[in-house]
């Protein structure tokens, strides 16, 4: 019989969250005079990078925070970048830094995420800040993966002790992910490129995040009918055309819920970094 998942709206959602946002922010300024403000620094010229950067800007302006931009050429040094870094971590007014990767071949990101101070560390990259994720005491929610867990718990699915099965274990996405899925109960399994019978492995989720870098990775015969499927991925397919890890035509026929690419995870991670930014935005308000 055919199938046809529900499809998460993480435009909706993170609209929500953005209206939310919004007042506490009218709020905070009326009260306090603090006025949230983002730096968002991009190195050389990648165009994707420069999609999400624009909406980051959109998404500040939307939220009532002050937002500034550092857009430096390809050839910036480490030493440069560093420096600009440590004069945003001194600035009064800044309450987040959002240094956007990847950053070009010759520059150590490690030693640029160790620069940013851990409370304008708005990303939850920095390695403090990745330790209390670890031990589920958060200053700076891991965005992506913090707005995934709004996603589901917007079509109100309770993960606890549910099979959750990740795809993929980086920094960034991966393995923080596992993480919150933990603290919420589910029984968790990381994926990856070595992984013996991966399909097998996902066919058993009960929520399956795909977060591999791969279009359309994710086939219908690796999802168990029903499942939760989260697509984090933002690939090109054959022709150019932006797309998931999951291939989502076939994959709606099995799925129960499923993401879309574009707006679904994306739009919630942004949300998630305006999350972050009032956070500290308060913190420096002593509220
Ligand atoms: N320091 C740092 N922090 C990040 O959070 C970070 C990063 N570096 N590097 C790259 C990834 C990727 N990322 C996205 C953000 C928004 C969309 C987004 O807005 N997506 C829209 C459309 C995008 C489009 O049209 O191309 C959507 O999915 O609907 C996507 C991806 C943040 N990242
Ligand atoms: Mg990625």
């Amino acid at each position: 019989m055919a199938n046809s998942a529900v499809i998460i709206d993480g435009k909706a959602v993170s609209k929500q969250t953005r209206d939310n946002i919004a007042v506490e922010t009218a709020k905070l300024k009326a009260e306090t005079g603090v006025t949230p403000g983002l730096a968002v620094v991009i190195v050389g010229d990648d165009s994707a990078s420069r999609v999400y950067v624009n909406n980051k800007k959109k998404a500040c302006a939307e939220v009532g925070f002050y937002s500034e931009e550092h857009a430096l050429p390809a050839e910036t040094t480490q030493e440069e970048l560093v420096a600009l870094v440590k004069e945003l971590n001194t600035r009064e007014e800044i309450d987040g830094i959002l240094v956007q990767l990847p950053l070009p071949k010759h520059i150590d990101e490690k030693a640029v995420i160790e620069a940013i101070s851990p409370k304008k560390d708005v990303d939850a990259f920095h390695e403090q800040n990745v330790g209390k994720i670890m031990i589920g005491n958060y200053s700076f929610l891991p965005c992506t993966p913090a707005g995934i867990v709004e996603l589901i718990d917007s079509i109100g699915v309770d993960v606890t002790g549910k099979e959750c099965v990740v795809i993929g274990r980086s920094n960034i996405v991966g393995k923080p992910m596992a993480m919150l899925m933990l603290h919420k109960n589910a029984t968790v399994t990381i994926c990856h490129s070595r992984t013996r019978d991966l399909p097998e492995v996902c066919r058993r989720a009960d929520i399956l995040i795909a977060a591999v870098g791969i279009a359309k990775f994710v086939k219908a015969d690796m999802v168990k009918p029903g499942a939760v499927v989260i697509d984090v991925g933002m690939d090109r397919d054959e022709n150019g055309k932006l797309c998931g890890d999951v291939d989502f035509d076939a994959v709606k026929e099995v799925a129960g819920y499923l993401t879309p690419v574009p707006g679904g995870v994306g739009p919630m991670t942004i949300s998630m970094l305006m999350k972050n930014t009032l956070t500290s935005a308060k913190e420096r308000a002593g509220r």
